[in-house]
Parts: C-alpha cells; sequence; structure tokens
C-alpha cells in the first residue's frame, strides 16, 4: 500500500487522480489532500478518501471545514497555509507526492517533496520552469524519484530508454506536440477582442483555466519545451515543436537512425497519471480504447510564432538561461490572471511578458529566497505594466 499526498486535490488533475485511485483502494492509500480557497470542494473528498490531513488557504476555512467534517464524524485534520503544504509533502509517512498545484505557489511543497526523496508525479510545470536548476539539484540530492505528467513529458518519458535522453544513447530530437489551441490559424487582429470564455474552450482537454489561457497563447507549450529541457537534460535546439490538432500522438521521440517512437491515446489525463502512480507498472486507469478505424486524419503543421509570440519568448527565455524562465512564468501568470479577470487583453499577456523580460536583467540563480524574490520583483512589475 502506498500512500499520497495530492497537493491541489480540488482541480482539474487532482480530480483526475482521485478517478485513478478510487479504482485501486488496495494499492493507494490517501495520506494528505489540499485546496486554497474552494474548502467546500475538499470537504466531500475528504469524507470519501479519509487522509489523516487536508490543508487550505487560511484559517478562517479550515475552520469551516473542521466544523463540517465533525458534524460528519469524519477524523480527517485540517491545517492551513503554505507551511502546512510543505508539511503534508514532505511527512515521513508520504510515499507519493501528486503536485498538481496551479502556478509558482506549488513550488515551496514540490520542492519539500523532491528534498524529502519522495516519487514527484510532476503536473505543476510552472514550479520546474521557474527554478529549473535548483529543482533538478534538489531531486538528485534527495534521491527523489521525478515522473512526469503533463501529457506529452509524459509520452516522451514512455518513448525514452530507461537511461534518459542523451546523444549518447542515440536520441536525436523531442517532439512535443500542440494542439494549436482554440485560436489556431487566428490572426492578431482577431485576437485583439477574445473571451475568457472562449480562450478557455480548449479543442481537446478539459483542464483548469489557467493552462487553458497558456494553451490559447502557445504560452503552454513554450513552458513544456524548458521542462523538457530540465526533466530530459535535452538542449533546446533538439526540442521541437509540432502543432497536431487532433491530440492523439501526445508526442515523440526521434533516433539517430531514423526511427520516430510515439506516444498515442485519448486526450485523458487519467492515462498519465496511472503511469505515474504505477511505473514501472501499468495499471487500469478508466479510460477507454483509441479506435483507430474511427479516427480521422492525424495532421501536422508549424507552430505560428508570429501571431502567438509567446513559444518564441519562451525559447528566448531558455536560451537566456539564469532568471529568465522564472520572469517568464511570473510575467505570465500575472498577465493570465489579469486576462482572465477582464482586466487585460489576450494579445496583452504576450504584450506583458515581452515587456518584463526586457526590462528586468537576466541574472544568474543563487538560490530558492534569490527566485523568490525575482518571481516577486516580475509580478510587481508586471502588475505595474498592467494598471
Ligand atoms: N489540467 C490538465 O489537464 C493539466 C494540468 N497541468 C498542470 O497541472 C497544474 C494544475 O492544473 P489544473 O489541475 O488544470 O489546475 P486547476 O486550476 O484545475 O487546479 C489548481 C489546484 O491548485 C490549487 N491552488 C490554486 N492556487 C493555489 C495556491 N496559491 N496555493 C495552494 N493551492 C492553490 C487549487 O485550489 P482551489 O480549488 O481551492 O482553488 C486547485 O486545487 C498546472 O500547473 C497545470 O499547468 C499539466 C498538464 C495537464
Ligand atoms: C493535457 C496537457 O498536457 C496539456 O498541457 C495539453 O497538452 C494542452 O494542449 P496544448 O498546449 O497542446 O494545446
Ligand atoms: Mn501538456
Amino acid at each position: 500500500m502506498q500512500s499520497l499526498t495530492i497537493l491541489g486535490a480540488t482541480g482539474s488533475i487532482g480530480g483526475s487522480t482521485l478517478e485513478v485511485i478510487r479504482r485501486h483502494p488496495e494499492r493507494f492509500r490517501v495520506y494528505a489532500v489540499t485546496a486554497f480557497q474552494r474548502w467546500q470542494a475538499l470537504l466531500p473528498i475528504c469524507l470519501e478518501f479519509k487522509p489523516d490531513y487536508a490543508v487550505v488557504g487560511t484559517e478562517e476555512d479550515a475552520t469551516q471545514l473542521r466544523l463540517k467534517l465533525k458534524e460528519q464524524h469524519c477524523l480527517t485534520q485540517v491545517l492551513s497555509g503554505p507551511d502546512s503544504l510543505v508539511a503534508v509533502a514532505s511527512a515521513a509517512e508520504v510515499d507519493i507526492v501528486m503536485a498538481a498545484i496551479v502556478g509558482a505557489a506549488g513550488l515551496p511543497p514540490t520542492l519539500a517533496a523532491a528534498r524529502a526523496g519522495k516519487r514527484i508525479l510532476l503536473a505543476n510545470k510552472e514550479a520546474l520552469v521557474m527554478a529549473g536548476p535548483l529543482f533538478m539539484t534538489a531531486v538528485r540530492e534527495g534521491k527523489a524519484c521525478l515522473l512526469p505528467i503533463d501529457s506529452e513529458h509524459n509520452a516522451i518519458f514512455q518513448c525514452l530508454p530507461s537511461e534518459g535522453a542523451t546523444a549518447a544513447n542515440g536520441v536525436r530530437r523531442l517532439l512535443l506536440t500542440a494542439s494549436g489551441g482554440p485560436f489556431r490559424g487566428w490572426d492578431t487582429a482577431a485576437l485583439r477582442t477574445v473571451t475568457p470564455e472562449q480562450a478557455c474552450a480548449h479543442p481537446n482537454w478539459v483542464m483548469g483555466r489557467k493552462i487553458s489561457v497558456d494553451s490559447a497563447t502557445l504560452m503552454n507549450k513554450g513552458l513544456e519545451v524548458i521542462e523538457a529541457h530540465w526533466l530530459f537534460g535535452m538542449e533546446p535546439a533538439r526540442i521541437e515543436v509540432v502543432v497536431h490538432p487532433q491530440s492523439v500522438i501526445h508526442s515523440m521521440v526521434e533516433y539517430a537512425d531514423g526511427s520516430v517512437l510515439a506516444q498515442l491515446g485519448q486526450p485523458d489525463m487519467r492515462t498519465p497519471i496511472a503511469n505515474g502512480l504505477a511505473w514501472p507498472q501499468r495499471i487500469d486507469s478508466g479510460v477507454t480504447s483509441l479506435d483507430f478505424t474511427r479516427l480521422a486524419a492525424l495532421t501536422f503543421e508549424p507552430a505560428d510564432q508570429v501571431t502567438f509570440p509567446c513559444l518564441r519568448l519562451a525559447y528566448a527565455a531558455l536560451a537566456a538561461g539564469g532568471s529568465a524562465p522564472a520572469i517568464l512564468n511570473a510575467a505570465n501568470e500575472v498577465a493570465v490572471a489579469a486576462f482572465l479577470s477582464g482586466h487585460s487583453t489576450f494579445t496583452g499577456i504576450a504584450k506583458t511578458v515581452a515587456a518584463v523580460l526586457n526590462r528586468l536583467p537576466t541574472v544568474a540563480l543563487e538560490s530558492v529566497a534569490h527566485l523568490l524574490e525575482i518571481d516577486r520583483e516580475s509580478r510587481e512589475l508586471a502588475t505595474q505594466l498592467l494598471s
């Protein structure tokens, strides 16, 4: 029996994780679940999975949740705040941590899980993008087992030899597939007036609002290029993006002999989640088979980095190195939040990210404290530019 902490249990990835775990009560028990503001959504999760701990954002919300749980005779203890996230991610009782908080808020508990040597199922790509070398050092030093959950990276992980991606084992390039998002084929003029609802209507995947907007700007693919660089130790020039609107092929690895290995499947996150939970074994995820006789054509095209400059900005930040990916990520988080709350335009996202990257110097990352200071500064500048 393996014991699991689910960071971000009330989100889209959190929900899919619980669906897979529900099928395997003999294999997994839930040690802790966390949410931020939606403590009401944590209540039924606690009642069903009976975790030892539940963590919410504030002590006020914790009091409310405690009351409701007591009424139902549920023994789950309720904690609050960022330190409690770190505690449940690194507790000795925990074997596996699902890192599914959205954004930079997920970094401290995920880093704590790495230092504590846990099996980390990494969905929270922003943590790796902002902290790349610091995070990978923590994984190495903590002897953690880092498994990618992001569908593209999980696909690549499945297509790579067990020693990973290096030129020495004959890997020529990694090919990340991109759906192109809901605005594929649109021009910049049309993008100026799109609404959050349009941007969140992903053609193939049902996901949280922040990642849905990132998919629409192609920043998601940019973050994924940086994520692939750190996960697989692959140089940026050998990480390519190809638009594949059907999202059936989740990514590919090309080898020196010209072979291309691809992972295919339904666009359903329960597949990579089950892969991470059971690796190196395979378990039922609840995902149905692909019916090849009913699949329409699988098509491919280049990404439009002129209309969607975020992908280009991410490649540039990766090339610049040091603090640039953290600045890119922080500015993007602020700009996406402004767009989602109606305070900025869709095209304003790329403009804000570019402006913040232009104004702040790229420096070497010295420590996590230094990184968090850069994150704070970048958010401050992005907020100023948007006001
Ligand atoms: N959804 C998907 O299919 C995929 C997602 N990912 C990545 O996984 C991560 C999660 O995405 P997704 O599930 O879609 O996101 P959601 O918005 O659906 O869920 C986010 C979760 O994080 C919690 N949360 C939000 N802000 C904070 C905070 N400041 N402190 C603590 N917890 C917080 C939320 O709590 P509350 O509910 O209380 O707000 C919720 O549990 C992202 O990094 C995303 O890029 C990667 C690949 C696919
Ligand atoms: C499910 C997943 O991993 C998302 O990151 C998804 O890939 C988004 O799709 P696009 O960014 O390709 O539109
Ligand atoms: Mn992805």
